[in-house]
């Protein structure tokens, strides 16, 4: 455990980034090095299709990317991936193994947690998984009035709501026609009400999905779901028919009123924000199909084990994770964009929110000092081409170094008009990162003026130049697939996972656990009781005090 400021190479990278780091030029580069994009470039080959990872957009030159991964090596990120993979408890605060790898081990292999292999038990979950799912999608799964069921409502938040959501928009293509899958999340009765208003409680079947099953949001709306159910059923007995559980806490499962067989069991060892491959991904293995759910597992599982053996520095989670940490830590960027050129995968960017943020927005390292260097970034993001009409001139003009992932898949599940659609969003995803990395000069920008009969005198002509000229150098990578397919997917987002994976032993913080979601939580069950009780509140901040009192001086109901 070292922090990272006080790793040797990191010192070489900070006088490397003083000395030619920040004064590269990137245009240049790839003028003076016309095998460039070869050189930056790696494919991942799965069984069934490949990934294209272009980091030739990047401020780096030869040197400057060995001693990025020397950082890698240095920083023992290949030591600590082993102790992941085999069970360590490397989330040392809360003395759990970090093993949702485990959870799409296809080969099978032995893996220990506490001298007990875990693969027994997660071959069990997925073998309920699939009967489950397949006695739903083939009606053999009757509700209380013996009609098949035609809407699955999961009921979750964070890694209990993310993941699914996420997977099941990105694999809209491979749903079953007239089966429909809501998620509720919020504590915001809006979110709730509205699924309700357009489900039919005899063909129902709420998912309540939560590893800890004490999750105030979910658990409240859970009992209200089940109110409004009961109202239609009237019998207890018929609960067992349209409700399920994913959790790892089956007394409160049990409490809760769902009976234990139809209780999905995962681990502590399952982190929440890395729990789709898990009994939480019931969702989507009804709505895709437990075949296309396994080659989600099947993607992921060929990335792992791509993590687990490429060299540092053909390794794209590796690469990925020490490029972000040369922005992140050299220049002082703040966020990573994801920016996605496929529809589907819309909410791609929102799952990492969680992911990344909740992983490596930590301040305290694994020695307990406080980090002497930047972590987590801000994750944000939406797909092309939506972003270009929304914040797009920030990044290409604005104060901000902004590194972004581009994402876009070779074929389009819905190639409409001949295929013009996609050609046209890929003409934008090729130009995009063009620009960022190119941009445009004065000269050019004098010389387009010309021509622009718009502009009507000299002094209007000199007050426009310096507005339209791009800085470029706007490093960028772009993630080339050939379709989004589950076992894309599934390589995609281990890919990502593994990245943060890499950042966080570079920082040397706990990337699984996350207790800093927990003081709000504590403050809002302390404030909720006084939001009803008689008088003023007293007993806060004279803010939270004026506020609480202005809610209770104004509510209606
Ligand atoms: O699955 P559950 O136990 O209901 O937790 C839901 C979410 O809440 C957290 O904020 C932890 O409290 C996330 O880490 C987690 O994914």
């Amino acid at each position: 455990m070292v922090l990272a400021n006080k790793l040797s190479t990191w010192q070489t990278l900070q006088q490397q980034y003083e000395t030619e780091g920040k004064s590269l030029v990137m245009k240049d580069l790839f003028a003076k090095d016309p095998s460039r994009f070869e050189k930056f470039s790696r494919s991942f080959k799965t069984s069934n299709s490949t990934i294209l990872l272009d980091f030739s957009k990047n401020i780096i030159n030869d040197d400057i990317f060995k001693n990025l991964i020397a950082l890698a090596k240095e920083a023992k990120v290949a030591e600590m991936r082993d102790k992941m993979f085999s069970g360590e408890h490397i989330n040392f605060t809360e003395d759990r193994a970090v093993l949702h790898t485990a959870l799409r081990n296809l080969s099978n292999t032995p893996i220990y947690d506490n001298g007990e292999d875990v693969m027994p038990e997660v071959n069990a979950v997925l073998e309920q998984m699939k009967q489950t799912s397949e006695a739903i999608r083939n009606g053999t799964w009757k509700g209380y009035t013996g009609k098949a069921i035609t809407d699955i409502v999961n009921i979750g938040i964070g890694g209990s709501d993310l993941g699914p959501v996420m997977v099941t928009e990105a694999l809209k293509p491979y749903a079953k026609e007239g089966l429909h899958a809501h998620f509720v999340s919020n504590i915001d009765g809006t979110h709730l009400a509205e699924v309700l208003k357009i489900v039919n409680p005899e063909t129902t079947l709420f998912i309540i999905a939560s590893k800890t099953f004490t999750t105030q949001e979910t658990i409240t709306n859970a009992v209200s779901a089940k109110d409004w159910f009961l109202s239609f059923a009237k019998e207890q007995s018929h609960v067992a028919k349209h409700f399920v559980a994913l959790s790892t806490n089956e007394s409160a499962v049990s409490a809760f009123g769902i009976d234990t067989k139809n209780m999905f069991r995962f681990w502590d060892w399952v982190g929440g924000r890395y729990s789709l491959w898990s009994a939480i991904g019931l969702s989507i293995a009804i709505y895709i199909g437990f075949d296309n759910f396994h080659q989600l597992l099947q993607g992921a599982h060929e990335m792992d084990n791509h993590f687990k053996t490429a060299p540092l520095e053909e390794n794209l989670p590796v690469i990925m994770g020490v490029l972000g940490v040369w922005y992140n830590n050299f220049f002082d960027a703040q966020t990573q964009a994801i920016l996605p050129y496929d529809q589907y995968m819309h909410r791609f960017s929102a799952y990492f929110q969680q992911g990344d943020m909740e992983s490596n927005g930590k301040y305290v390292s694994r020695s307990g000092d406080k980090v002497q260097t930047s972590t987590g970034p801000i994750i944000w993001g939406e797909p092309g081409t939506n972003g270009q009409h929304a914040f797009y001139q920030l990044i290409h003009q604005g104060t901000k170094l902004i590194p972004c992932d581009f994402l876009a898949p070779v074929e389009t599940q819905n190639p409409i008009s001949g295929g013009k659609h996609h050609d046209i969003l890929l003409s934008n995803f090729f130009a995009q990162t063009e620009a960022l990395m190119v941009g445009k000069d004065e000269q050019a920008v004098r010389a387009e003026l010309k021509n622009d009969k718009s502009i009507k005198s000299q002094e209007q002509f000199e007050s426009i130049v310096p507005h339209k000229i791009f800085q470029g150098n706007r490093p960028t990578n772009s993630l080339f697939f050939q379709k989004l397919t589950p076992a894309t997917l599934g390589s995609l987002v281990a890919l990502y996972e593994h990245k943060i994976f890499t950042q966080g032993v570079i920082w040397d913080i706990n990337s699984f656990d996350q207790w800093g979601v927990e003081l709000g939580k504590q403050l809002a069950k302390a404030i909720l009781p006084e939001l009803t009780g008689a008088g003023e509140v007293k007993s806060h901040d004279a803010s939270t005090n004026g506020l609480i009192n202005y809610y209770k001086a104004n509510k209606k109901n």
